[in-house]
C-alpha cells in the first residue's frame, strides 16, 4: 500500500457497514491495512469502536457519542450532559414513549453523555420533550440521537487532532448522515456515501456513486492510485 495514505475519519453505520448496519468484511482489511492513522467517528456508544479498533489491530482513535466521547493518545474526554438527556428520557417514558431497545438496552447501557432512541419511537413526542429541556434530536438513519447543543463528532475530532498534534486538514472524511456534517466541515476533504441523507451530501465536497462499504472502498482505492 502507498506510503503517501492520507489519514482518514470515518464514520461506522452507512459508511463501513451494510443498510441494517452489519460491519462490510471488507473493512477488515482495508483499515488494518491502512498506513497512517484512521479515527473512527460514530454516534455508537464509546465501547462499540473502541472494540472495534480492538478487533480491527489498529490504534483506538475514537470520536463516541457524535462527539461526547473522545480518545487519543490514550487520554479520554467527555462532553455533553447525560443527566439532561436522560432526564428527556424519564419524562419521554411517563409521557407514554418508550425508548424501543427491550428490557437489556445495550444501545444506551455504556452511553455517557447521551440518550439514543431506537427509530420506531414518537419522534414528535420525543423532539417536544427534548425541546423543553434545551435538548437536541439528531436522526442518524439508525437512531435518534438526544444530545447537548454542541456537542458534534467535528469539535471531538478536531479536540482528537489536538491530542494527536496532527492537522484536521491533512484527513479525508467519509460518511452518511447529519451527524458527519461537522466531520466535512473540519476534515480537509469530505465524502458522502450514496446512501447519505440531505444534510450529509450537502456539507461533503463530493456525493460517491456507490452506496455504503461499495463507496467507501472505491473511495480509498481511489485515493491510493
Ligand atoms: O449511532 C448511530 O445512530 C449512527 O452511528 P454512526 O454515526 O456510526 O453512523
Ligand atoms: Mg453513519
Amino acid at each position: 500500500m502507498d506510503t503517501d495514505a492520507p489519514p482518514l475519519v470515518l464514520d461506522i453505520d452507512g459508511t463501513l457497514t451494510d443498510e441494517p448496519g452489519r460491519l462490510d468484511p471488507r473493512a477488515c482489511d482495508a483499515l488494518s491495512a491502512w498506513e497512517a492513522p484512521v479515527v473512527l467517528a460514530t454516534g455508537k456508544a464509546f465501547p462499540y469502536p473502541v472494540s472495534l479498533c480492538h478487533y480491527l489491530g489498529i490504534e483506538k482513535n475514537v470520536v463516541a457519542e457524535n462527539g461526547g466521547v473522545v480518545l487519543a493518545d490514550g487520554e479520554v474526554t467527555y462532553t455533553g450532559d447525560r443527566a439532561r438527556a436522560q432526564a428527556v428520557a424519564d419524562e419521554f417514558a411517563e409521557r407514554g414513549g418508550d425508548l424501543g431497545w427491550g428490557s437489556f438496552d445495550d444501545i444506551n447501557y455504556w452511553r455517557e453523555t447521551e440518550i439514543a432512541v431506537e427509530r420506531t419511537a414518537d419522534e414528535a413526542l420525543l423532539r417536544a420533550v427534548a425541546e423543553e429541556h434545551e435538548m437536541e434530536v439528531i436522526d442518524t438513519g439508525y437512531a435518534y440521537h438526544v444530545k447537548t447543543p454542541g456537542v458534534e463528532k467535528g469539535v471531538g475530532f478536531e479536540r482528537l487532532c489536538e491530542t494527536l498534534g496532527m492537522d484536521p486538514e491533512a484527513f479525508v472524511a467519509v460518511g452518511d448522515s447529519v451527524n458527519d456534517a461537522s466531520t466535512f466541515g473540519v476534515a480537509g476533504r469530505s465524502f458522502a456515501v450514496a446512501n447519505a441523507d440531505e444534510a450529509a451530501r450537502s456539507a461533503a465536497d463530493e456525493v460517491l456513486e456507490e452506496s455504503y462499504m461499495d463507496g467507501t472502498l472505491s473511495l480509498l482505492s481511489r485515493i491510493l492510485e
